[in-house]
């Protein structure tokens, strides 16, 4: 337990790795505005490959107006103004105009399962599908690893021809982490992923975000203060549109530099 009184995982992997990580993610100076309203304040931090990070704040705060900058989904709102650069993999993503290419690289999975009304083979395979991929037999590859991969093959590979809609939410939640990965992603942005679930959906989902980080950056954005202790690498803290603090998840839960963090996670607002 730490001084906060939140249990942290402490991950002595990150610690003494924590020289050799690579840059993901680079963000510099982002101001974000919604017509004449501003969201996002100055942020500039580094995401790092292969790493969990976490975005906590109360509501309001701009975490999935953040989220959704890195894959330039708020492109799709009108009025939606940014300053500043977003850098991946050393590219601009705001300069680079395949919008296409960076969604595929850049997934996401978001806080309720959108299935489509169709087969939960058809759901994996769509997006491949769409890219161009017509071989069964590569389709049937891609769906089994994806399915594995989201650790939810083994529940249900005998009924991959049946309507996904009739699984229960937390496994819904989990074909759409196979569908993002059937993408073939380097990026996984989670806006919330397990807020509809029970605590053992959650609880799976929380175990298999661990595993995915062997291959995949991933960014999460979660109200559950113990889910962001369990399973990020690191945490930033938003307040009011600005990153507060951004460090180490173990640091950030016992010993935070800024009292407004303190006073956040110790529950004290928020
Ligand atoms: N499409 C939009 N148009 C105008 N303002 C928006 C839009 N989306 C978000 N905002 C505003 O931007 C600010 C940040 O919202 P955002 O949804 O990013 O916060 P959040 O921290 O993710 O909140 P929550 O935890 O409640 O999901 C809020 O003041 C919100 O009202």
């Amino acid at each position: 337990m730490s001084a906060t009184g939140i249990k942290v995982r402490m991950n002595h992997s990150t610690i003494l790795n924590e020289q050799e990580k690579d840059v993901k993610i680079n963000v510099q100076n982002l101001d974000l505005f919604y017509g004449e309203k501003q969201a996002l304040f100055s942020i500039s931090i580094d995401i790092f490959e292969n790493e969990v990070t976490a975005l906590i704040g109360p509501s309001g705060c701009g975490k999935s107006t953040f989220l959704r900058t890195l894959n330039r989904m708020n492109d799709l709102i009108d009025g939606v103004k940014i300053n500043g650069t977003i850098n991946i993999d050393n590219e601009d993503i705001y300069k680079s105009t395949d919008v296409i290419k960076l969604r595929t690289k850049v997934g996401m999975v978001f806080q309720k399962a959108n299935l489509f009304p169709m087969s939960i083979y058809d759901n994996v395979a769509y997006g491949p599908k769409m890219q161009g991929i017509k071989s069964k037999k590569e389709l049937n590859e891609i769906v089994e690893k994806s399915l594995r991969g989201a650790a939810i093959w083994d529940e249900v590979k005998d009924r991959l021809k049946t309507s996904a809609l009739g699984l229960s939410g937390g496994q819904q939640q989990r074909i759409c982490i196979a569908r993002a990965i059937a993408m073939k992603p380097d990026i996984i942005l989670m806006d919330e992923p397990t807020s509809a679930l029970d605590p053992i959906s959650t609880l799976k989902v929380e175990e298999l975000i661990e595993n995915m980080k062997k291959e995949y950056t991933i960014v999460i954005v979660t109200h559950n203060m113990q889910q962001a202790a369990r399973v990020s690498d690191r945490t930033a803290f938003f307040l009011n549109g600005e990153v507060v603090e951004y460090d180490l998840t173990s640091k950030i839960f016992s010993v935070p530099s800024d009292k407004r963090t303190e006073d956040y996670i110790t529950g004290r607002f928020g």
